[in-house]
């Protein structure tokens, strides 16, 4: 990692010694007396940073879950469910049959709302209440409006969600219905449904709760302090890779801040940084395309499909903090299939594990990176799947077996196992 774009200096908008840093043009802001999401000068995204960025000592005795990393969070806690402490899961057959040193996978979907977006939330509402705002919102692809719905019910505020009119999973509605969110739904795409948001947002409508916002970032970059943690405490080493779904690219982005702290506080070095790996479907795949054609930023795909509805995006709106965190980590991107993320998909589910289809594009991505030999046989990889399978229950069913009829007696069953 050339630049850890981390300063040692505390500039005079800090409060606490937190404050908020423009990526591109080093611009500091006061990080809760306004409300901004970009730099006023520049536009450019904006980072969280602290004065004092903390060691693995001293997040030990402070229980589990996103809060007990509240030395490297804005806060000592948040409005909370409470969220993270999600399992890393052993999945030996897969494990096997990938023919890598080792492979966990690192279960977001155990979340209260079945995703990693939870771990944002819980950080992004407590803001929003200290920077004491009205009404929450978003554009969603399913996850974060359920999310937001849950996290903004449980702060008591209004919540308005826009998504992509029948591109989003049932479950997913009805988690944002039942939690109280206004739902609009847009004739248009995510990436247009986010334009809007975003101008709403900057008209003073709403306070806007996507991966745009730096401290929701802050709550997803407790998933790599997790990884680190456990997979140190069970291997005695951290995790070569891992291989994560990409939509927006937030985890992207806030994994690699998570380790650029981690190396500024001297916690781990460069060399103990994992190799983030970025899977998408190839029907919405701009951030592959920037990194195989070198480019310096995604070009918007106007254009995109797959069944893995989640990451259905075109416009990765963080894609100038992840594609330096895919670069600098020596990391890579690659494209899958929608009949590839549905066969990790099953194969996933037959170790016990529940993902939704856009989750699965991370051990798909594996799968082909062993093949093409980008990725060795002595790594040890761990595969982020980011949501719950019963977020999309009719992709569950069609990936599934077929119930099968049976008359109603105990002979009716047992002719039926014995003949079929
Ligand atoms: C289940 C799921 N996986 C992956 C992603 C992609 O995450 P990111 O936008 O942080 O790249 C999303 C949303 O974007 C999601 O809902
Ligand atoms: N998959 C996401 C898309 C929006 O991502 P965000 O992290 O920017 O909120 C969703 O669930 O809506």
């Amino acid at each position: 990692m050339a630049d850890l774009q981390l300063t040692d200096d505390v500039p005079s908008a800090a409060d606490d010694g937190v404050w908020l840093a423009c990526i591109e043009c080093g611009e500091s802001f006061a990080p809760f007396a306004d409300v901004r999401y970009t730099c006023d000068h520049c536009d450019g995204l904006l980072e969280v940073r602290y004065a004092d960025l903390p060691t693995f000592e001293d997040f030990e005795g402070e229980g589990s879950g996103v809060w007990r990393y509240h030395d490297a969070l804005p806060f000592d806690v948040g409005v909370t469910l409470p969220e993270g402490n999600t399992p890393l899961h052993r999945v030996p057959r897969i494990e096997d049959e990938v023919g890598v040193e080792s492979l966990r996978v690192k279960h977001e979907g155990m979340n209260p709302t079945g995703s990693f977006k939870d771990r944002g939330m819980t950080v992004g509402v407590r803001v929003a209440k200290e920077v004491g705002v009205g009404r929450l919102a978003c554009a969603s692809t399913g996850n974060t409006s359920a999310a937001l719905a849950a996290y903004g019910a449980r702060g008591g505020m209004e919540t308005l969600v826009l998504l992509p009119a029948g591109k989003v999973a049932a479950g997913k509605i009805a988690q944002a219905a039942l939690h109280k969110a206004r739902i609009l739904e847009v004739d248009g795409n995510f990436d247009q449904c986010l334009d809007i948001v975003q101008d709403l947002a900057q008209r003073g409508e709403a306070y806007l709760l996507n991966s745009l916002n730096p401290f929701r970032l802050e709550g997803q970059k407790t998933i790599g302090l997790e990884i680190m943690e456990e997979h140190y405490a069970d291997y005695g080493e951290y995790p070569d890779r891992i291989v994560l779904p990409v939509g927006n690219a937030g985890n992207t982005a806030a994994l690699y801040k998570c380790f650029r702290e981690l190396v500024k506080a001297g916690a781990i070095t460069e060399e103990q940084v994992p190799k983030l790996t970025g899977a998408q479907a190839e029907g919405a795949a701009p951030m592959v395309e920037a990194i195989e054609e070198g480019l310096d930023e995604t070009r918007r795909w106007e254009d995109v499909e797959t069944r893995a509805t989640a990451i259905r995006i075109g416009n990765p709106v963080n894609a100038p903090k992840a594609l330096p965190g895919i670069r600098e980590t020596g990391g890579t991107a690659v494209a899958v299939s929608d009949e590839e993320i549905t066969e990790a998909q099953r194969d996933l589910a037959g170790e016990g594990v529940g993902v939704e289809p856009a989750s699965a594009a991370s051990l798909a991505g594996l799968r082909k990176l062993r093949e093409r030999g980008v990725v060795g046989d002595d790594e040890s990889v761990v595969c982020l799947t980011t949501g719950h399978l019963l977020k999309d229950p009719d992709a569950a069913a069609e990936a599934g077996n077929d119930p099968e009829p049976v008359a109603n007696s105990t002979e009716a069953v047992l002719e039926h196992l014995a003949e079929n």
